[in-house]
């Protein structure tokens, strides 16, 4: 048994029978907290006794408890005929269906079908934990689902559809749905249309470029509402109500990754069911007094700026365009002169290379979120600007081949402790990467170790600063002139690379910032962090797993 269970052991007992599980006797008890089920004694094999095994299951991860004979979606149609058979054998039968944990931070939807003496307990085993489960208000009734029918592999709709819907059905959760028709549908639908006090939550159903849509529909949704102007840099936004969950279907879905801990449409569905919270820090980036974009996972100007770029042109590659942009940006080996300047976070914020890892129920992030609350209630605007302006702001300037802004771990399949692996989630913060002109080699030592155990950052040409705002400078005001420039995308700050195949920009041109995957129109920028401006149907990543 847990140990989660043993803690809400005094808790009173709301029911509790004899059942049978699979021909096993067990004694079953519902307490507020947890179902716990004992068998009551083994059966003999070979006449070998083997120790009574016991389970306990969370109320708060129990996804649905229904009659056994009761239709069911996930099944193929041969377990279909199995249930049939065994509610005609056993006709007072439940099934519960409830989260576990397998490896990589995967969760499964498992079940177990308890069979009772009569059909009144049964009814009554079904009406309790209901009840129980009515009382979970953290867990969302209805969903606004947008799918991109073309992210990743293409196969968001299959995905949904296969794995996410039956799930949903099956725990009751009622989703209206949008298949995307084009790019930034999803954004305007949310900014505009979509009737948002009907619904307890958005799903979106693509990678970090549908999220990056979602999120920018909601935050514009909420400010508009709250008659708030993004275009102001230091604005304080209005944290959206609405929590999104995100089913992993593109190329890189790191965004999943690194609040999850796996990129499982399953797992993600069952995060959305049983109403889990992730609140996010939120980076928004203007270009003078003009804003641009959010961004929740990378800003990257130089190389993570020219991989995507490249990338833009390779979309018919799929995923695979990542690898092949990367190699290219890799053989070019630009750098690029500008000033970086920044705002230190407070001390107690941590530091980004003390190994102290955003995990499940972080304590940097919750002490964030308490004394936001805190100062919420208690300070005025003047008190809060105190609080921000008490450290000063830093200015260097130099050759970079790289400049990263990592608001979180950016953890993904390619890189699984990602770009700043003690990056928080939601301490209102961002871990900027200044990573200076170097050789090849040891620029390539450096990405080495994004997917290893070794530091990243401890190399004499890469710095690392744990920062609340900070504004990028390039040394030359205006896009170096290009020969064949007509050629190139019409695109102000895009030019990081000729249209000839191998020939690379010269370095002092500029680069472009990747922002979340999307190519930005300006590089000079003045980036802030936002704290925990919205939440997530997700936990962040589990230390332990229960398995
Ligand atoms: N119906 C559509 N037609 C064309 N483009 C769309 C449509 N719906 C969404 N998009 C756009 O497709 C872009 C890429 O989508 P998405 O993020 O889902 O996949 P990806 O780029 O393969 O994955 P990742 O962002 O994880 O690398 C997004 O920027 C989004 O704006
Ligand atoms: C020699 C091997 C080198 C491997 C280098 C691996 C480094 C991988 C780091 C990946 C970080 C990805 C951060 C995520 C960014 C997303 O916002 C964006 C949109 O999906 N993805 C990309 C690739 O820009
Ligand atoms: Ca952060």
């Amino acid at each position: 048994m847990t140990g989660q269970a043993e803690d809400t052991k005094s808790q009173p007992t709301l029911l509790s029978s004899k059942l049978l599980l699979q021909h096993q006797a067990v004694e079953a008890a519902l307490n507020r907290h947890v179902f716990v089920w004992k068998e009551i004694e083994k059966s003999q094999k070979r006449g070998i006794s083997k120790t009574p095994r016991s389970h306990a299951v969370p109320v708060s991860e129990i996804v649905a408890i229904h009659h056994a004979e009761d239709e069911d979606h996930t099944k193929s149609k041969w377990d279909q005929k199995k249930k049939q058979q065994f509610s005609q054998l056993f006709p007072n039968s439940f099934t519960v269906f409830y989260v576990t944990r397998t490896k990589h931070h995967r969760w499964r939807c498992s079940e177990a079908t308890f069979s009772c003496s009569s059909p009144e307990l049964c009814e009554q085993w079904i009406q309790v934990t209901r009840e129980q489960l009515s009382l979970l208000t953290n867990r969302p009734k209805r969903l606004l689902v947008y799918i991109n029918p073309f992210g990743g592999k293409k196969r968001g709709r299959r995905i949904y559809e296969d794995k996410v819907a039956p799930v949903f059905q099956r725990a009751g959760v009622s989703a209206d749905v949008i298949v995307t028709e084009r790019a930034n549908h999803a954004r305007d639908h949310l900014t505009t249309e979509a009737n948002l006090d009907q619904y307890d939550g958005v799903v979106c159903v693509g990678g970090d470029g549908m999220f990056s849509e979602i999120l920018h529909g909601l935050v514009a949704r909420t400010q508009n509402d709250n008659k708030v102007d993004q275009n102001r840099p230091d604005v304080e936004l209005k944290p959206c109500m609405l929590r999104i969950g995100i089913i992993p279907a593109g190329s890189t879905d790191c965004i999943c990754f690194a609040t999850v801990g796996t990129n499982d449409p399953v797992t993600s569905a069952l995060h959305i069911i049983i109403g889990d919270s992730q609140p996010m820090d939120v980076c928004s980036v203007h270009h003078n007094d003009v804003f641009l974009r959010y961004s929740v996972s990378l800003l990257g100007y130089g190389f993570y700026g020219d991989v995507l770029a490249d990338s833009e042109k390779k979309r018919w590659l799929g995923p695979a365009r990542y690898d092949l942009s990367g190699v290219k940006a890799f053989l070019c080996h630009n750098h690029y002169k500008g000033t970086v300047s920044f705002l230190p976070a407070e001390d107690n914020l941590g530091h980004p290379r003390d190994k102290l890892q955003c995990r499940f129920g972080c304590s940097i992030c919750q002490h964030k979120q308490s004394s936001k609350e805190k100062l919420r209630e208690t300070a005025d605007e003047e008190t809060a600007a105190e609080v921000s302006s008490s450290s000063s702001w830093k200015v260097i300037c130099g050759k970079f081949i790289a400049i990263n802004a990592a608001n979180m771990s950016c953890a993904c399949p390619r890189s699984p402790k990602g770009l700043s692996p003690s990056a928080h989630l939601a301490d209102g913060t961002a871990d900027l990467i200044l990573v200076r002109k170097c050789s090849r080699l040891d620029f390539f030592r450096h990405l080495l170790r994004h997917t290893n155990t070794d530091d990243q950052f401890d190399h004499s040409f890469v710095e690392v600063h744990r920062v609340k705002k900070f504004h990028f400078e390039p040394l030359d005001p205006q896009p170096l002139l290009l020969e064949n420039q007509s050629e190139l995308p019409k695109k102000p700050g895009f030019c990081p690379m000729s249209s000839a195949q191998t020939t690379c920009i010269p370095s002092t041109a500029h680069s472009s910032w990747n922002c979340d995957g999307e190519i930005l129109n300006h590089a000079a920028i003045q980036v802030s962090v936002h704290c925990q401006l919205i939440r997530l149907f997700a936990r962040g990543i589990e230390e332990q797993q229960r398995v």
